[in-house]
């Protein structure tokens, strides 16, 4: 039976208050509106942000709330004026839009889409309301997406239809850390990362994609940093030649370690971690003159990066990047080829799969040290 038109009940995950493990409840997904598509989500990954915003670290972070924002689906039906997605489409959500029509978009020089981006920070749709409710209560939405739904429903501008011969619960992936990391590097302004010196500031899912994207690009030298011990290996494996515990350094900070060994600093480094002081120190090992950090990191509520200026004024250049600079709908679908031609990894990260019903655990499995990413198959209740 159709269920076009109709409001669908499921399960979703819902995260009722900051800080609170994830409830799995049955709620209501009423049909998509003009310009929306709703998504069975068959399968999602869970990103460090998810938990930033479950914690309640983020400033934009409203509740009860359907979390989740590396999700793949296929279209159960769409709303009026919809043209670039149709049901039965193989689609990943994507929580930073590509409208094509605002200025953000149009000036060429951007990735982050102006059109929904409003509502998106109040957890709702466009027009300001909400798609999903739970025992009479509407539910917030999440980035855009709210994937830890089996039904959720997004904004035209943030959907892209891929390869139907993908396998969704891994090209879930490309909804957010493997594009993030893959983004960061690949467009940085040409020559990039060739023939140059890196370090990587943490070797989670992200900082993992930073390296092997910077070995795929060129990179000479490529060093990777992480306090957890356990990620040398990972590191060595995704191409990093040498590892550094700032743990180990004794008094000695870890950019004055880097900047001894480098002869001057490197010539790119990323911060994957979201702490301030290591967005400092990734800043500060840069080489004077040229060397550029990029922050990939997302801080906590009310924490705030400094250095000195003199660091600026003598060459360094601090940058920021979302979703690796990366326009989904024009650029996922080549990426998800560029999975499937086995230019680009994406089953190397995934070290845990969980069943829907365990899906805080995929939360705890995070906090354990030897998770990379956790994909959640969102069929099994
Ligand atoms: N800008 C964007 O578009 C996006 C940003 N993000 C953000 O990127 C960040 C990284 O995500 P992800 O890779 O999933 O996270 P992970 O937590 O998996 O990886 C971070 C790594 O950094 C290590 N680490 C922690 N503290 C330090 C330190 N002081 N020095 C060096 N290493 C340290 C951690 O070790 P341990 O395991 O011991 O904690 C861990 O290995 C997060 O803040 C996430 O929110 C994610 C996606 C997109
Ligand atoms: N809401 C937070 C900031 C969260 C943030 O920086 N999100 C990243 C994506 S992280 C993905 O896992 C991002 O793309 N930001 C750009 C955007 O427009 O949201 C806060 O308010 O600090
Ligand atoms: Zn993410
Ligand atoms: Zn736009």
């Amino acid at each position: 039976m159709s269920t076009t038109g109709q409001v669908i009940t499921c399960k979703a995950a819902v995260c009722w208050a900051a800080g609170e493990e994830l409830k799995i409840e049955e709620i209501e997904v009423a049909p998509p509106g003009a310009h929306e598509v709703r998504v069975k989500i068959l399968y999602t990954g869970i990103c460090h942000t998810d938990e930033y915003t479950r914690s309640g670290k983020d400033p934009e972070g409203v509740f009860p709330v359907v979390l989740g924002h590396e999700g793949g689906g296929i279209v159960e039906s769409v709303g009026e004026g919809v043209t670039n997605v149709k049901p039965g489409d193989h689609v990943i959500p994507l929580y930073t839009a590509e409208c094509r029509e605002c200025k953000f978009c149009k000036s060429g020089k951007t990735n982050l889409c102006g059109k929904v981006r409003a509502t998106q920070g109040q957890g709702l749709m466009p027009d300001s309301t909400s798609r999903f409710k739970c025992k009479g209560q509407s539910l917030f939405h999440f980035m855009g997406t709210s994937t830890f739904s089996q039904y959720t429903v997004v904004a035209d501008v943030s959907i892209v239809a891929v390869n139907e011969t993908a396998p969704l619960q891994r090209v879930c992936l490309l909804g957010c850390g493997i594009t993030t990391a893959w983004g960061a590097v690949a467009k940085l302004p040409a020559p990039g990362v060739k023939d140059s010196t890196v370090a990587v500031f943490g070797c989670g899912a992200i900082g993992l994609g930073v390296i092997e994207t910077a070995r795929t690009h060129g990179a000479s030298r490529i060093i990777a940093v992480d306090t957890n011990p356990n990620k040398e290996s990972w590191a060595k494996k995704f191409g990093a030649q040498e590892f550094v515990n700032p743990a180990q350094l004794g008094d000695k900070r870890i950019q004055d370690y880097l900047i001894e060994i480098t002869d001057g600093g490197l010539d790119f480094t990323f911060d994957c971690t979201g702490n301030v002081n290591v967005m400092r120190a990734a800043l500060e090992a840069c080489h004077k003159g040229w060397g550029v950090s990029s922050i990939i990191g997302v801080a906590p509520a009310g924490h705030e990066i400094s250095t000195r200026p003199f660091q600026l004024v003598t060459g360094r250049v601090w940058r920021g990047v979302a979703f690796g600079g990366v326009k989904g709908r024009t650029e996922i679908p080549g990426l998800v080829d560029e999975y499937l031609a086995g230019k680009i990894k994406i089953d190397e990260y995934v070290t845990h799969s969980r069943k829907f019903e365990e899906i805080n655990e995929g939360f705890h499995d995070m906090h354990a040290g030897d998770c990379i990413r956790c994909v959640v198959d969102m069929t099994t209740i």
